[in-house]
């Protein structure tokens, strides 16, 4: 983030301070809007970016199977409220012509599609339509299961709900086989 961008969130987060009765000036709390800035702009760091660009394509066995990444942890905000949304996203696919990424840019995508202000089944798509850019692999699976703070800690109130979302393609859409392996491994039948 630009020093111009950072400096305008810490006004922000002056204001805000200010507006709901507080005061900025406060010893504990006068560094509190550079500590804001300095939060948004890891959490906010893939903020419009398009596209996920950070990986490199390796060959396997022509007839690998399902490649699955389970239970990576999330963090993002609602866009609606600038809320936190969190919990964990489980990844799969099955290569075409053993075309594959390496394991760790699985989190990275996840990372790369929750750092932005956004909604349970849009990072749910995106992670999905990333994977199916990159690789064109022969299916895609993934799926979300998140707790929500703007329906826990304000609004309806209610806590400990979880949403779970769902985006397949491919073989995962035609093979309820496959489709049903991964949803018991990943517990959700
Ligand atoms: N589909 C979906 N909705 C979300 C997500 N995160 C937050 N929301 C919802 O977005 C909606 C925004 O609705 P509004 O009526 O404009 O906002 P609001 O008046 O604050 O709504 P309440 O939360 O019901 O008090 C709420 O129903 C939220 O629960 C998400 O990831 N996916
Ligand atoms: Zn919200």
């Amino acid at each position: 983030m630009n020093n111009e961008n950072t400096k305008k969130i810490e006004t922000a987060i002056h204001t805000i301070i200010e507006a709901i009765g507080d005061n900025p000036d406060r010893p504990s709390i006068q560094e509190t809007p550079a500590r804001v800035a300095s939060a948004y702009a890891e959490i906010f760091s893939a903020t419009g970016n398009e596209h996920f660009e950070d990986y490199k394509i390796f060959d396997v066995e022509e007839n690998a199977g399902m490649v699955l990444v389970q239970d990576i942890p999330f963090y993002s905000m609602c866009e609606h409220h600038l809320l936190p949304f969190f919990g964990t996203v489980n990844v799969a696919y099955v290569p075409q012509n053993g075309k594959i990424i390496g394991l760790s840019k699985i989190p990275r995508l996840v990372d790369f599609a929750s750092h932005r202000p956004s909604v349970q089944e849009n990072i749910t798509v995106l992670i999905a339509n990333e994977l199916q850019r990159i690789l064109n692999p022969k299916g895609i699976a993934v799926s979300i299961s998140a707790r929500h703070m703007c329906m826990e800690m304000r609004g309806i109130n209610k806590s400990g709900l979880f949403t779970y979302t769902n985006k397949f393609l491919g073989v995962f859409s035609s093979d309820h086989e496959l489709k049903n392996e991964f949803l018991q491994q990943t517990h959700q039948r």
